[in-house]
């Protein structure tokens, strides 16, 4: 295809000329602000030189581009070319060759060879070369492989270019085109114009509506069935993803395959036709049918690996240990520990030993944590082993209790209160990034295996963890299942508390509460429905603070620079928000609040970065598992340095984290983000001396009773409401659980 042949902004408004100056340019988004030479353009300009502003791949300086736009007054800048896409031409004049060919772009090739080129071959040899190698073998000198080295940059270049201008008519901004020719190369076009519904699977960021857009420009037909299927599998997906089900149900999948081929998504895929597609996709082992029911296939398998498991574990047998040994030992361990425990926490212990698989429940403070060291310690002197990590550092033998958690905060809260290593889940599987060194093959070492928070383990993480766990291995699940579901698909908590065969217990009693916290007593009341009378009276650990939305920033800012003013840490100190946006939600509170605790400063470094500014000394999130660090989902840090200026491949900035510092480059900024405020979901797992959690009704989308008890439940001290009472006691009324679509228990129960 030549680039004559790609006429596809004809009649359109255009710029066309150089780049003389950047005036700024962010590489995450491509916006950017140039000074341009026009040499020609749609209408006649008074000047030569045009400001342009877009969002745009930032071409070379000696590139020749065309601009299309419009021309807008901004308000303190003036008048702006707002450019909608930028195509880039080849260069034209001798002088403009030899510079684009020497520019760097194509390696070993200097000024002294790039004049050489064009002056044998003349001024349309970037198009021929491209094309034909043997071209070049005509200029004196030129070796065959240095021909070929050239050609194929210039072909890749070209092809690169026109993929680009090919992808914008489409109505793609530059960065998520940039992403597609990343992801096909010099075959974008033809990977597009072959089946344009690949870019939903392969391309993040695309989703069936705008595949669907492209395939219409493409005059792919209504009811191709390339079309159907995409819409099928994308339905599939975004149930499973957005809603947490497992699988969906036939009905549940043609409602939503209707909405998005509609209008006439009926006629178009009939019954029959549908029936026949569908049954194809299974054949292709695309996706998974069972009873009607459809399922992406990593999700059917890793149901039924849990399954298995948890059959497994169920069919062992443990050798009961002798009951008056059993007391003796729990006596021993609530002497050594200085516990008299409740006769529930004790049944806890003792099941624990004896059982290959259990569950232990219960709200906060109701001693789940006090349990697990008491189950570690009985089974340390049962079997006879030290707790002591030193005596097995020159040892052949594993340390026998392996103790992990979803996230990093959470283990290491758990290694704290019980003095027993405690590590995340991740960690503990050998998670590398992209996979998990630790399998059936591969197994974890140790006797008991103790899993924290487990209300926040969705299928896959589940499947990865069970799977590794090694034969004669005891497994013991803790959570509270009154808290949110797992962020990922599927409810494995509550459904292993379905399955009636798996021992467990379940701890009502509050013990925090002794120590005079009315918080733990505000969270089991909201869990049961209940407002309690005295909400808004002023209580030694709590407060609610009755405000409009509009004041709500205001009274979280106050509030936090108190308690910083009274010597608490940033880190001591946790606002938690159900949304991202509006005047309410965590995006404008961790604005704020940087503003005040942390302002901009000369001799602050800073760096912004998509909507955010990153300063030194900000408090932020991980949101993601790092790949490379040993740093999770959910764990804070502070930023230690920036260096605003480093290369694409060299850090920008740094963040210590509880036990070391991680360098980010550009391309990592999407790992962090400010933690002054964070949602809910992300906190699940934590805890902090004092919460902030603002409530209004701006919020009724996502305020639930489950959301609104976790959030209150992460503060250990001190808990400030603030907001409009009446959206507490709505959100406390939402109560029906997100129904999601399981069959975990089914499996557990059924004969196979
Ligand atoms: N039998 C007991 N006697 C006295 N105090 C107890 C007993 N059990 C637990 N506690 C105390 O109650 C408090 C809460 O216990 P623990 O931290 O074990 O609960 P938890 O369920 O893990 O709560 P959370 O999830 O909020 O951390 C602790 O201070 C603990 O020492």
């Amino acid at each position: 295809m030549d680039q004559s042949d790609l006429n596809l902004f004809s009649g359109e408004d255009y710029l066309k000329g150089f780049l003389i100056q950047e005036i700024f340019y962010n590489e995450e988004n491509q916006y950017g602000v140039f000074l341009m030479r026009v040499t020609e353009s749609s209408e006649t300009m008074e000047t030569d030189e045009a400001v342009i502003v877009g969002n745009m791949v930032l071409p070379h300086p000696d590139e020749l581009i065309v601009v299309y736009g419009e021309w807008k007054e901004h308000v303190k800048y003036g008048r702006q070319y707002q450019v909608r896409h930028i195509k880039k031409e080849l260069p034209q004049t001798q002088e403009a060759i030899v510079k684009y060919l020497s520019s760097g772009l194509f390696p070993g090739v200097g000024k002294k060879t790039a004049e050489k080129i064009v002056h044998f071959l003349g001024p349309n040899v970037l198009k021929q070369a491209a094309r034909d190698p043997e071209i070049l073998k005509r200029v004196p000198g030129m070796s065959e492989q240095r021909a070929q080295t050239i050609s194929n940059g210039l072909h890749e270049h070209q092809a690169l270019e026109q993929a680009l201008v090919y992808l914008y008519q489409f109505g793609l901004g530059p960065a998520v085109a940039l992403k597609v020719v990343q992801t096909y190369k010099e075959n974008t076009v033809e990977k597009i114009r072959e089946n344009p519904y690949r870019l939903i699977e392969e391309v993040e960021g695309i989703g069936f509506r705008r595949a669907d857009a492209i395939a219409r420009k493409g005059g792919l037909a209504l009811d191709a069935p390339e079309r159907f299927e995409a819409a099928a599998l994308f339905a599939l997906r975004e149930s499973c993803l957005s809603t947490g089900h497992i699988f969906v149900t036939r009905d549940q999948l043609d409602e939503e395959i209707d909405r998005l081929l509609n209008p006439h998504a009926q006629e178009l895929f009939p019954l029959e036709n549908r029936q026949a597609l569908l049954e194809r996709m299974v054949e292709e082992e695309r996706m998974i049918e069972d009873h009607d029911r459809y399922y992406l296939p990593s999700l059917f398998y890793a149901e039924h690996g849990v399954a298995v498991r948890v059959k497994e574990w169920l069919e062992r047998k443990v050798e009961p240990t002798p009951a008056h040994e059993l007391y003796k030992a729990v006596g021993e361990v609530e002497e050594e520990l200085q516990v008299a425990y409740a006769e529930r926490q004790r049944e806890a212990m003792i099941t624990a030993i004896d059982s290959p698989v259990m569950i232990l429940t219960g709200g906060p403070g109701t001693g789940k944590t006090t349990v697990i060291q008491g189950i570690c310690h009985l089974f340390a002197k049962l079997e006879e082993c030290s707790l002591d990590p030193k005596d097995y550092e020159a040892s052949e033998k594993p340390y026998p209790i392996r103790l992990a958690a979803p996230t990093g905060r959470a283990a290491k809260r758990m290694s704290e209160a019980t003095g027993i290593p405690a590590t995340t889940i991740h960690r503990l599987l050998g998670w590398k990034g992209d996979f998990f060194e630790r399998d059936a093959d591969h197994p974890i070492e140790g006797s008991l295996l103790i899993v924290d928070e487990v209300s926040m383990l969705d299928i896959w993480l589940a499947n990865q963890l069970f799977r590794a766990v090694p034969r004669g291995m005891q497994v013991i699940l803790v959570g509270d299942d009154d808290q949110l579901p797992s962020v990922g698909p599927g409810r494995v908590l509550q459904d292993l508390l379905e399955v009636e065969s798996i021992p467990r217990v379940e701890l009502t009693d509050i013990y925090r509460q002794e120590e005079g916290s009315s918080i733990i007593e505000l969270a089991h009341r909201l869990k049961g429905g209940e407002i309690p009378k005295d909400l808004l009276a002023p209580h030694s650990d709590r407060r609610f603070f009755p405000c409009k939305r509009d004041q709500v920033t205001d009274v979280i800012l106050k509030t936090y620079q108190q308690a910083l003013n009274r010597g608490y840490t940033l880190f001591d100190v946790q606002v938690l928000a159900p949304i991202y946006k509006g005047p309410a939600g965590v995006n404008k509170i961790n604005e704020v609040i940087q503003q005040t605790v942390n302002p901009p400063d000369p001799n602050r470094r800073e760096l912004t970065w998509g909507d955010s500014v990153f300063r030194y000394g900000d408090k932020v999130l991980q949101l993601v598992n790092h790949s490379e660090h040993p740093v999770y989902n959910g764990d804070m840090g502070k930023i230690t340095s920036i260096d605003e200026k480093a290369g694409k491949d060299d850090p920008v900035l740094w963040v210590q984290f509880d036990r070391q510092e991680v360098p980010y480059k550009r391309n990592q900024l999407n790992q962090i983000a400010l933690a002054y405020a964070c949602s809910v979901h992300k906190a699940q797992g934590s805890e902090f001396a004092i919460v902030i959690f603002p409530v209004v009704m701006a919020y009724h989308r996502m305020l639930k009773r489950n959301l609104i008890y976790t959030g209150i439940t992460r503060s250990k001290s001190y808990l400030i409401l603030c907001g409009e009472p009446e959206a507490l006691k709505y959100g406390v009324k939402q109560k029906e659980r997100e129904q999601r679509n399981s069959q975990l228990t089914d499996l557990i129960n059924r004969e196979w």
